[in-house]
């Protein structure tokens, strides 16, 4: 399979709009690569300029070191799944399935094969003689992913081709995504808002934000050691609690908040702390003491439960198991283990601190 380049790749719409400012971005050959980032980030666009559906004002796509940006969409080894399933109305399945295999220079015994290997990897054998208009939602974009499979694409383009689903479809879809990876290897871009999706999937998960890369590498690095606020703040669901204030002789407080922390860090000045939610304790001795707050709300999720806390003016959130004893308006003391605390510098961009 294909590694896909993407040099110094920028795109500015007519009008104006900077969708996408110089992102460098390898892919290599077979790899999963899932791109996450805001409504609006340039997900989309970054998809379609390595499709061939728009040209880049600036930088290139490039196969294995060969620029792919004068080749038309068809000539480009590239298959692309979009978030709603498009197929030919008036096609059946098989036909659906089979389109453009001709274009590829096959001929019907061979298409035949190839469609009826995809209709068997995506369980849709028997919708073979259907029309789209008589396929559930789910039914239709596994037909939409057989098409693009059928195509034994070199890449391979995802953009969001799960997020129409219901939650079960999603997760089972998601399985079966994986499974097909394994089996065909195709070097792949997932965009997605699903984090579940992004961690469970990615071997290589990308993190976009204003059209710009912010950071790139294995999805639980990301997770553990995130490059800066944006990223803490993004993944995870909730994301990381993100407190400024200042260090001063190896001590945080807290702006505005009574909360205060050891600061392993050898910096002074403006800093945020970040702690994620899953680590953060609410009344339990064990970590050191960060300070005091209030319970103001209770979400409670299944196997879990958000607490939200007030600290002064700042806000936090626990997930805390369940059952559990919190109740609205109580007083709780919040502690967290020394290797939890994460160091950023001040601002919504601010870098990690080591
Ligand atoms: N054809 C277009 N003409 C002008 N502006 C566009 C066009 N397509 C996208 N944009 C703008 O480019 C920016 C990036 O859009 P893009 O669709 O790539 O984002 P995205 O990260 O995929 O968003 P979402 O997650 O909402 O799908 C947005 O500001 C969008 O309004």
């Amino acid at each position: 399979m294909p590694t896909l380049s993407l040099d110094n790749l920028s795109k500015t719409y007519r009008g104006g709009v900077e969708a996408l400012r110089g992102v460098t971005l390898q892919a290599p050959d077979g790899r999963y690569v899932v791109l996450v980032g805001p409504s609006g980030s340039g997900k989309s666009t970054l998809l379609r300029l390595v499709a061939g559906l728009e040209r880049p004002t600036t930088g290139g796509v490039l196969l294995d070191g060969q620029s792919i940006d004068r080749l038309p969409p068809h000539r480009r080894d590239v298959a692309m799944v979009f978030q709603q399933p498009t197929l030919y109305p008036y096609l059946t399945v098989r036909q659906n399935l089979g389109h453009g295999l001709k274009r590829l220079g096959l001929d019907r015994a061979a298409i035949g094969t190839r469609v009826g290997h995809a209709a068997a990897m995506l369980g849709v054998v028997p919708l073979l003689d259907r029309r789209p208009q008589q396929l559930s939602g789910g039914e239709a974009q596994r037909v939409a992913l057989g098409r693009a499979l059928a195509r034994r694409p070199g890449v391979l383009l995802l953009d969001e081709p799960l997020s129409s689903l219901d939650a079960a479809l999603r997760t089972q879809l998601r399985g079966e995504l994986r499974k097909l990876h394994g089996q065909l290897g195709a070097t792949t871009l997932h965009v997605t808002h699903d984090q579940a999706e992004a961690l469970s999937l990615a071997e290589l998960l990308v993190v976009v934000h204003e059209g710009r890369m912010l950071q790139s590498g294995p999805p639980m690095n990301l997770y553990h050691r995130p490059a800066n606020q944006f990223v803490a703040g993004f993944l995870g669901n909730p994301g990381m609690n993100l407190w400024p204030g200042r260090i001063e002789g190896g001590r945080f407080a807290a702006d505005n908040a009574p909360l205060t922390a050891h600061a392993a860090a050898d910096h002074s000045g403006a800093a945020t702390l970040g702690v994620r939610p899953e680590r953060l304790r609410l009344n339990e001795p064990a970590g050191a003491p960060l300070g005091a707050g209030q319970v103001t709300a209770l979400e409670p999720l299944g196997p879990d439960a958000l607490a939200h806390v007030s600290i002064g003016a700042l806000a936090a959130v626990a997930r805390v198991p369940l059952p559990c004893r919190l109740t609205p308006g109580e007083e709780v003391s919040l502690t967290a283990d020394a290797e939890d605390l994460h160091w950023f510098e001040p601002g919504a961009a601010g870098a990690r601190i080591e």
